[in-house]
C-alpha cells in the first residue's frame, strides 16, 4: 500500500488524518475563518469553494486562494467545489466545474483537488493528467446523500477510482440503518485487505455514521473530515473531540 505525502503530511500511515472545511462564503468570512480553523492543528484544510459567493471572478478567486495559502503556510490545502447533485450548494455545467478544476491546478495555489468520479469520464482523465504534471494530488470522490450502496457497489466504485488514477479514493454514504454502517465498514474493511493499493478515505454521514468517522484506524479509512467552524456534511463532530478519539484508538490499537 503507498501512502501519499504531501509537504510534512503522510496520508496512509499511524491514525487517520484529520481534514477542516472551511465554510465561508466571502473572503473576509475565509480569511477569519481559516485563523480560527488553523488553532485547530489540522493535518489539512479544505476549502468548499462551490459555498463561496463570488466564484465567477476568477481573479478573486486565485486572491483568495493566495490568502489562505499564506495563512495556512506548510499545512496542505484541498480545494473542493461539491456539485449540486452530491450535495453540494451550488448548480453549475460540467463546463464551468472542469474549468475551474482546471485553473486551480495551473495556479499550484493548492495541494489537492477533489474530483467527483461521477463526471465525464474524459474530462476526469484530463484532470488527472494536468494535476499530475503540476504535481497536484487528486481525490476521486463520490457522494450518495440517498441511501448506501451494497457492499460490493461501494468497493467497486472504490476500485474503479484507484483504476482511474486517484491518489487517494472517497466514498461517503448516508446510512439508513445500523445495517447500512456495517455495509460501509464492511466495504472499507475489504477493500483494505484486498485491494486497496493507495488510501481511501470512507464515511457514513449523519448521526448512524458517526463510529465511521472515529475508526478509520480499525477499518482502513485514512482521513476523516472535522467541523472547524462550521460542519459541512452531516455528522462532522469537533476537531478537539475527533481527535481525542483518534489518539485513543491509535494508542491502543497499533504500539
Ligand atoms: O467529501 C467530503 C466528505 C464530507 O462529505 C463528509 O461527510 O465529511 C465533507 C465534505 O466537505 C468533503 O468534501
Amino acid at each position: 500500500m503507498s501512502v501519499v505525502k504531501i509537504r510534512n503530511l503522510t496520508i496512509g500511515e499511524g491514525s487517520p488524518k484529520v481534514i477542516v472545511p472551511l465554510m465561508g462564503k466571502t473572503s473576509e468570512e475565509l480569511v477569519e475563518e481559516v485563523q480560527v480553523v488553523k488553532e485547530l492543528n489540522p493535518d489539512m484544510v479544505e476549502w468548499r469553494a462551490d459555498v463561496y459567493e463570488r466564484l465567477e471572478y476568477m481573479e478573486e478567486v486565485g486572491r483568495t486562494a493566495d490568502e489562505l495559502r499564506m495563512a495556512l503556510g506548510e499545512v496542505p490545502l484541498l480545494f473542493t467545489f461539491r456539485t449540486h447533485k452530491e450535495g453540494g450548494s451550488r448548480e453549475w455545467s460540467e463546463t464551468e466545474y472542469f474549468e475551474l478544476l482546471s485553473r486551480m491546478v495551473d495556479s499550484c495555489r493548492v495541494d489537492m483537488i477533489d474530483v467527483e468520479y461521477y463526471s465525464d469520464e474524459q474530462q476526469v482523465k484530463n484532470i488527472i493528467q494536468q494535476a499530475g504534471e503540476k504535481g497536484v494530488r487528486v481525490i476521486l470522490s463520490n457522494h450518495d446523500f440517498g441511501g448506501t450502496p451494497t457492499m460490493e457497489e461501494i468497493v467497486q466504485r472504490l476500485k474503479g477510482m484507484q483504476e482511474m488514477g486517484a491518489d487517494i479514493a472517497k466514498i461517503a454514504v448516508m446510512p439508513r440503518s445500523m445495517d447500512d454502517l456495517f455495509t460501509l465498514l464492511h466495504a472499507t474493511n475489504r477493500m483494505k485487505e484486498n485491494y486497496a493499493n493507495r488510501p481511501l478515505i470512507t464515511m457514513a454521514m449523519g448521526k448512524l455514521g458517526l463510529i465511521s468517522r472515529l475508526a478509520g484506524e480499525v477499518f482502513g479509512s485514512a482521513a476523516t473530515f472535522g467541523a472547524g467552524k462550521e460542519a459541512s456534511a452531516p455528522g462532522q463532530i469537533a476537531v478537539d473531540d475527533l481527535k481525542d478519539v483518534l489518539t485513543v484508538i491509535h494508542k491502543y490499537q497499533y504500539r
